[in-house]
């Protein structure tokens, strides 16, 4: 499909573009008002997740509000253990859980490495939306990364401690790295299955990857991303664009850029020089403001935008995004303000 807007594809590729392509990490979801009605409609989360038209639909609402340069597919990290058989469900104020969370190491070897088939509403719902979409802007397909999607296995949910998933890093190191494995291998599976329904980029999710030390960082969840780009690219899709974004792992943003990968979210806690010297030029930058920005006044907001593209300076391979993702308090005022002020700071 003909790219009417390529803006955000040839940042990732570190091309010149005439303006600096902004997207929103959880652009879609519970702060829009037309969200919460398809939402109620479709009861629980899962239902609105799997179900293509509904899912389509989500996924474009932001675009119809602001002039956005990319789309996201609505799905979540968590797909991929539920296809293996652990039951996601969502409860009410607590956030994700397992109806058959891994208590026990001898689960692991059980598990099942999924195919995309066995994720085919994902596959469904992005060649539906590339459809609906019809060239106006590129649809990046995601995952989680093996670390992030293990803590929630292990930890049954959120945790702000880890307790669990590090122990079992430390006691079990040989189960949590076939865990880690199976993640990864169904992960690649996963990825190239969403780029042939369509997307045309993908971003791998490591929420946690700042939970862990640089070594253990190394050890648990960059040797598994590596895994991830490196199947993509044997598997002859190497052209198309992966973007790996650890949250909270700035220490290790040379060893990210290393990995082959097109591009790196950055969280808001680097300013994008020192981030740019980190990875020297080797990969484009996807970031970095504070996304509690969206709560102060105009005026911030329109400065502190201005202080993002000037800390990255006008050169190739920035793509502006928030250094996490949009919470469901925000005002959508705020982001019709926010993406104005980078196309109006960023022309060329
Ligand atoms: C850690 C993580 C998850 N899911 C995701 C991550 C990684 C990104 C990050 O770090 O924020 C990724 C995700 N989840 C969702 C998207 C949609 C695409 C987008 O617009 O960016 C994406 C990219 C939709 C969603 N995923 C979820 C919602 C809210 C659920 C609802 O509408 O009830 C949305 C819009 C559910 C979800 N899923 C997860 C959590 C913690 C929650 C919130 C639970 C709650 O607060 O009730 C796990």
């Amino acid at each position: 499909m003909e790219l009417k807007n390529d803006l955000y594809l040839r940042a990732l590729r570190r091309e010149a573009t005439e303006r600096t392509p902004v997207w929103l990490m959880r652009q879609a979801g519970r702060y829009l008002p037309e969200y919460r009605k398809v939402r109620a409609k479709a009861g629980d989360f899962m239902t609105l997740a799997g179900t293509p038209e509904m899912a389509c639909e989500v996924t474009i609402q932001p675009l119809e509000r602001f002039p956005l340069d990319a789309a996201i597919i609505f799905s979540d990290i968590l797909t991929i253990p539920d296809a293996m058989g652990l039951g996601l469900h969502f409860v009410q104020g607590e956030g994700p859980r397992f109806a058959e969370p891994i208590t026990d190491v001898a689960q692991i070897g059980q598990l099942p490495i999924p195919d995309a088939e066995d994720l085919q509403y994902v596959m469904d719902a992005i060649s539906l939306t590339v459809k609906t979409l019809n060239g106006r802007v590129p649809l990046i397909g995601f995952a989680g990364s093996p670390w992030t999607l293990f803590t929630y296995m292990i930890e049954n949910g959120g945790s702000k401690t880890f307790a669990k998933s590090k122990a079992m890093l430390y006691k079990n190191p040989e189960a949590a790295h076939q865990l880690l494995d199976k993640l990864a291998q169904s992960t690649v599976k996963y990825l190239i299955g969403q780029i042939q329904s369509g997307a045309s980029a993908v971003q791998v999710f490591d929420s946690w990857g700042g939970a862990l030390s640089p070594a253990d960082f190394k050890t648990f969840s960059l040797r598994y991303m590596q895994q991830i780009v490196d199947g993509i690219k044997d598997a002859g899709y190497g052209d198309t664009p992966v973007v790996l974004f650890s949250k909270g792992a700035n220490q290790s943003l040379t060893a990210l850029s290393e990995t082959g990968c097109h591009g790196l979210g950055v969280d808001w806690t680097i300013n994008l020089d020192d981030a740019l010297k980190l990875t020297g030029g080797q990969v484009a930058l996807q970031g970095n403001l504070d996304p509690a920005t969206l709560y102060a006044p105009d005026d911030h907001i329109d400065q502190a935008v201005k202080q993002v593209l000037d800390s990255y300076g006008n050169q190739p391979g920035h793509i502006f995004n928030l250094g996490h993702g949009m919470q469901p308090d925000m005002e959508p005022e705020k982001v019709a303000l926010l993406v104005d002020a980078v196309k109006r700071h960023s022309q060329r």
